[in-house]
């Protein structure tokens, strides 16, 4: 059984932060909107609310975090996946060279890997480690093991990485296994580092050969000179959120019905069986368009 929201969206999206905890402190982090969660759902509770959530027509699962490589359990809770369900992962990839062959081998589909620049330096400076060469190869390790495609994600901050959009590109142009995407930040705590994304949209538009939208968010997929290129604008785009089709977990054991709100959470900690059902089946009723 599909699950509807009251304005007609199917959700078949499941998107799980693993954990709160991050071995980076980026300048614009909004840790999927969490606020300092002090428990951590265990493998066993994320193993039933998958369950429950296939029940209800979930078809792909989304671990976030924070940074999901830090969960000791990760494998096990990979591993209890519901089969037929795709699963991936948003990395920040610095430890992922190393573990990129035991995720395949648990079920893991593809990963996203947060990559803001291709600069050591500027790397440091975003993310406060200097790591970027990690990164790197936590890529090609993803690449190398068939988690792919594997995306990536540059977050377009205001002074500080507009320049390298020509980089980025040359850096996926020709591989096949490689997507761009560009993402607008989303300033929960006043952040002043906003890109322009629109006018990427419009350069992209100019310069693309084949544009394709996706059937989530309605998001524009370009193709030009052999690069993929996939722009996330969520912002005050109310197409964005006539097709968004996800629920959330916080690592701390609550259903979030919208990335941007905090107010209309459904806790489910220590829930289980028809009341974790019930649970489901509330967070989804409480699904609104943030921006409508
Ligand atoms: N407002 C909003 N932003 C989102 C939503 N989903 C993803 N985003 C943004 O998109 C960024 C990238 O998300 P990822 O976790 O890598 O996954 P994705 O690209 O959404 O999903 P896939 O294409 O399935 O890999 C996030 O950091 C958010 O900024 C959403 O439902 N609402
Ligand atoms: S890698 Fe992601 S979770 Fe970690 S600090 Fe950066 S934005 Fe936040
Ligand atoms: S802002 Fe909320 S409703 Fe809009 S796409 Fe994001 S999660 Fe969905």
């Amino acid at each position: 059984m599909v699950l509807k929201d009251p304005y007609n969206r199917t959700v078949t999206n499941l998107r799980i932060s693993l954990t709160s905890r991050c071995n980076l402190r980026c300048i614009y982090c909004h840790a999927e909107g969490e606020v300092n969660p002090k428990e951590q759902m265990s493998a066993e509770d994320i193993a039933e609310l998958m369950r429950v959530g296939v029940q209800f027509g979930i078809k792909n699962i989304k671990f976030t975090g924070g940074e999901p490589l830090l969960r000791r359990d990760l494998l096990d809770i990979i591993r209890s996946v519901p089969p037929g369900v795709e699963s991936s992962m948003t990395t920040n990839g610095t430890l992922l060279a190393a573990k990129a062959a035991a995720l395949k081998e648990a079920g893991l589909a593809r990963v996203n890997v947060s990559l803001d620049t291709l600069r050591p330096e500027r790397y440091k400076a975003i993310t406060g480690k200097d790591c970027l060469a990690d990164v790197l190869a936590g890529i090609d390790a993803a690449i190398e093991v068939g988690l792919t495609p594997v995306k990536l994600n540059m977050v377009l901050l205001e002074g500080i990485n507009e320049d390298e959009l020509d980089d980025f590109m040359a850096f996926v142009r020709g591989k096949r296994d490689l997507i761009l995407q560009v993402i607008e930040l989303m300033e929960f705590n006043e952040c002043k580092f906003h890109g322009d994304v629109d006018s990427v949209e419009q350069e992209l538009d100019e310069r693309a050969t084949r544009i394709v939208t996706r059937r989530m968010h309605h998001r524009k997929k370009y193709c030009l000179d052999g690069a993929e290129v996939e722009v996330v604008r969520p912002l005050h785009n109310t197409e964005f959120c006539a097709f968004c089709n996800r629920l959330r977990v916080t690592s701390d054991g609550k259903l979030k019905p919208c990335l941007l709100r905090s107010d209309n959470l459904v806790d489910i900690r220590g829930k289980h069986g028809k009341e974790l059902e019930d649970a489901f089946r509330e967070a989804v009723s409480r699904r609104e368009p943030f921006f409508a």
